[in-house]
């Protein structure tokens, strides 16, 4: 029986995949057909036809991508969920892939796994069946059937609690969770269960929270939203764009190939130290300078700042204009400055008016004193006058002092570098505060300065005109670009298949502005149609405030786990981060099962974790491995420092031997912030180009890192090198451990000087 249907489900996957074959070869054809065209015509026309070899070459990229597991499940309907009156036995079959396919009648023969028909295939329990008799599970290498899976629904056979607590497709779920790690996050499209399903689906607008103890898939979950939205509500976001905002470039590397593996390229990803164009940074500051820096009561300050930098002067100046001796009192600045003020545009933009009106009053008066003495002056110098004004080097002394052009980045480095401006600026804050801030002009800039450069561009607006001006035109041409495509799809009888956007793309000017993700990634103003946000918990409010000006529309997925907030300025509740900026107005959703780590590793760091003041949401792990938590204890090699360091590298180099042996998965040594140089150099001087360090050796089977750098990555195996230390480093310490012991999918060994250690216990 299963053998027969076996070969019955190989020979449907064999006619899928000719049809994948047929829909490429039709879009080569196309694609040559387009190339072959006689380039001449108007240079729209040329446009026109580079622009569709551009889509038909994505298309066939696209189709190329989804080659490997085409297909991974089916839906037996209910004879009376089925279209035609079939017997029973012979209810409709729907096949579940990650696109849609039809055949040349356009009949259906393979359901894009994100239409809401595909849902039952994540939704339906034996419970509520939702009109299908069975579930199907394919499991596929390249094009080849390996098995198949069935789950038959019949309510009877089960009682309620028990189907709510059943997971979806158990074989190649567990196939899945128990697979090695690559360093890579995957997929998971074959095997969303039902929780996370009905998350993903959830409405586009408005803002979603998700909250979830570690490994609930909340980053797995994040993206095929994204996916999801995508496909959903391809016109709307499709021009405006999604940003996916993560907290560091090595998570985005992990996580990078996901939507492109689900046919999505066009996303933006941007760590929290990317996220103002222009400046990339991963430097953090001390605690106690970031906790500051991500206060909301930091906008105030830059917005102070900004105004302070337009200054009447105290007393009256005398310049020279083409040796015209000119009296300017402050009077005539003030003037000048509140006509600009008045405009409520930003410092940079208002300055226009400000200078416009300074040389009004100036040329006034240098005419009255012309004319006073003696010297006859005509409507027709007036135009010569203010040129001379406008020129002068006194004049334009005089108006910078009083209001220079900033960039956010002098505005935020004088900030910092210029304590008394600082102190006249915070009246009320303690010279501690302030001490905080202090740093040199050329010091780098930090992830927690990346808001303060937002909030100062907003209040200094464009520094250069040009730029704006461009800026304009080009949007106005891409408004224009879009219509030329909508003609032009409607001429070439491709409507459906292109949208005018995507086509727009692709015309000259347009490419060469880049996509629309590229745009939108060096666009600071840019307003994204949806706004992913992951390990939100980290979170400062003045980075919320930046988050909330890329999205204007207020549409966000929110993920991430209170529990595991370490950094300083993180809040404490998510209605805590968000009142600011949405009120009450948000949807909370809970993920509760644990996929990643194994029971016993999960109670451990549950506990260790409570043991430790954090509130954690108990999570449900799905499975339990056969390695229990291992502590190893070191000993010290000798009295000395560096001997200390070597009899706990020995423990750590015996527990990757043992770790690497039982399998060639990947393994993260977790060290205390003070002691990763020290362990990290050591690994690397004996075991060599296998040991990777920080965030840029992801890629070797043995990763040191620090809890911060471990954030959102899972290993094969985990070593957690002097838990204390990482607990005691800083004052959410409890927080980064418990991160650090919830990376592993299969092992997690504890080394420590501190012999048999408690695996509950508390650091005081
Ligand atoms: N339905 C699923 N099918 C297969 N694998 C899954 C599923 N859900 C989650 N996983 C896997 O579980 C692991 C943890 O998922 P993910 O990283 O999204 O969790 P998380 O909640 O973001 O964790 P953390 O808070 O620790 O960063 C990943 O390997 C992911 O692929």
């Amino acid at each position: 029986m299963v053998d027969a249907e076996l070969a019955r489900e190989r020979v449907y996957l064999s006619s899928l995949y000719g049809r994948l074959d047929e829909l490429r070869d039709e879009a080569a054809t196309q694609l040559g057909r387009v190339r072959l065209e006689n380039p001449g015509g108007t240079h729209q026309s040329r446009s026109e036809r580079d622009a569709f070899a551009r889509i038909y070459e994505d298309r066939i990229a696209q189709l190329n991508e989804v080659d490997e597991r085409l297909v991974f499940g089916s839906l037996q309907l209910d004879a009376s969920h089925t279209a035609s009156d079939q017997a029973q036995d012979a209810g409709e079959r729907l096949y579940i892939g990650r696109i849609g396919l039809r055949d040349p009648e356009q009949q259906p023969l393979l359901l894009d796994w994100r239409v809401p028909q595909a849902s039952a295939f994540y939704q339906a329990t034996a419970a509520t069946p939702l009109g299908v008799r069975s579930r199907r599970h394919l499991t596929t290498r390249g094009r080849e059937l390996l098995r198949i899976d069935d789950e038959i629904f019949d309510s009877e056979l089960l009682d309620d609690e028990e189907a709510a607590a059943r997971l979806q497709g158990e074989g190649a779920l567990m196939a899945a969770l128990t697979a090695q790690r690559t360093g890579r996050m995957h997929d998971i499209v074959a095997t969303i269960q039902a929780e996370q399903d009905r998350i993903i689906r959830s409405e586009l607008q408005g803002v979603l929270v998700v909250q979830g103890g570690p490994g609930t898939g909340k980053t797995a979950v994040a993206l095929h939203r994204a996916a999801y939205l995508l496909y959903t509500h391809r016109d709307r976001l499709a021009s405006a764009g999604v940003l996916v905002v993560g907290p560091s470039a090595s998570f985005l590397r992990y996580i990078e190939a996901v939507l492109p593996s689900l046919g999505e390229s066009g996303v933006v990803l941007a760590s929290v130290g990317q996220l103002f164009p222009g400046v990339e940074t991963s430097e953090e500051d001390a605690p106690e300078t970031a906790a500051l820096k991500g206060r909301l009561e930091m906008a105030a300050l830059v917005r102070k700042a900004v105004a302070s930098r337009q200054i009447v002067p105290t007393e009256t100046q005398v310049i020279d204009v083409n040796g015209e001796r000119l009296e300017v009192s402050p009077e005539l600045i003030r003037t000048a400055m509140r006509k600009a003020q008045e405009s409520r545009k930003p410092h940079n933009t208002a300055r226009v008016t400000f200078v416009k009106s300074a040389l009004s009053a100036l040329l006034a008066q240098l005419v009255a004193q012309l004319t006073a003495n003696g010297s006859t002056v005509e409507e027709s110098d007036f135009g010569y006058l203010r040129e001379d004004l406008r020129t002068s080097y006194d004049v334009r002394v005089l108006l910078n002092s009083a209001w220079l052009p900033l960039t956010p980045e002098k505005l935020v480095r004088d900030l910092y570098a210029r304590p008394g401006w600082l102190a006249s600026l915070t009246p009320r804050w303690t010279p501690e505060q302030r001490a905080l801030l202090l740093r040199d002009r050329d010091a780098p800039l930090t992830v927690s300065d990346v808001p303060l450069l937002d909030e100062a561009a907003e209040y200094l607006g464009e520094y250069d005109e040009q730029a704006s001006v461009a800026k304009r035109a080009a949007k106005a041409q891409h408004k224009r670009d879009v219509e030329n495509a909508e003609n032009a799809i409607r001429n070439m009888e491709v409507e459906g298949f292109i949208t005018p956007e995507a086509l727009a793309s692709g015309f000259a000017e347009t490419a060469a502005r880049g996509t629309t993700a590229e745009r939108a990634a060096s666009d600071r103003e840019w307003a994204y149609g949806h706004v992913v946000v992951d390990e939100a918990q980290e979170l400062s409010p003045m980075q919320w405030r930046l988050l909330m000006r890329r999205g204007p529309m207020k549409s966000f997925t929110i993920v991430g786990d209170m529990a595991q907030a370490s950094s300083p300025a993180a809040p404490s509740s998510w209605q805590q981060a968000l009142e600011p900026f949405v009120g009450e107005r948000f949807r909370l959703e809970e993920l509760t099962v644990n996929y990643r780590t194994p029971a016993q590793i999960t109670r451990a760091a549950e506990d260790v974790a409570e043991r430790n003041g954090l509130v954690v949401t108990r999570s449900r792990a799905v499975r339990e491995t056969q390695w229990p938590v291992e502590h190893v204890a070191a000993a010290p090699a000798g009295g000395s420092a560096s001997a200390t360091v070597d009899g706990l590298v020995d423990a750590i180099e015996a527990t990757i031997a043992r770790d690497r042996a039982i399998d060639e998965g990947t393994v993260a040594v977790i060290v205390p912030d003070a002691l990763e140089p020290e362990v990290a150099e050591r690994l690397v001087a004996r075991l060599g180009g296998d040991v990777g360090r920080g965030d840029r050796g992801l890629s070797r089977p043995v990763s040191v890192l620090t809890a911060r750098q471990s954030k959102g990555l899972e290993f094969d195996s985990v070593i957690v090198v002097e838990p204390q230390g990482i607990v005691r480093q800083a004052e959410r310490g409890a927080a980064g451990l418990y991160v650090a012991m919830t990376r592993p999918t299969q092992r997690l060994s504890l080394v420590s000087f501190e012999p048999s250690l408690d695996p509950s216990f508390a650091v005081g």
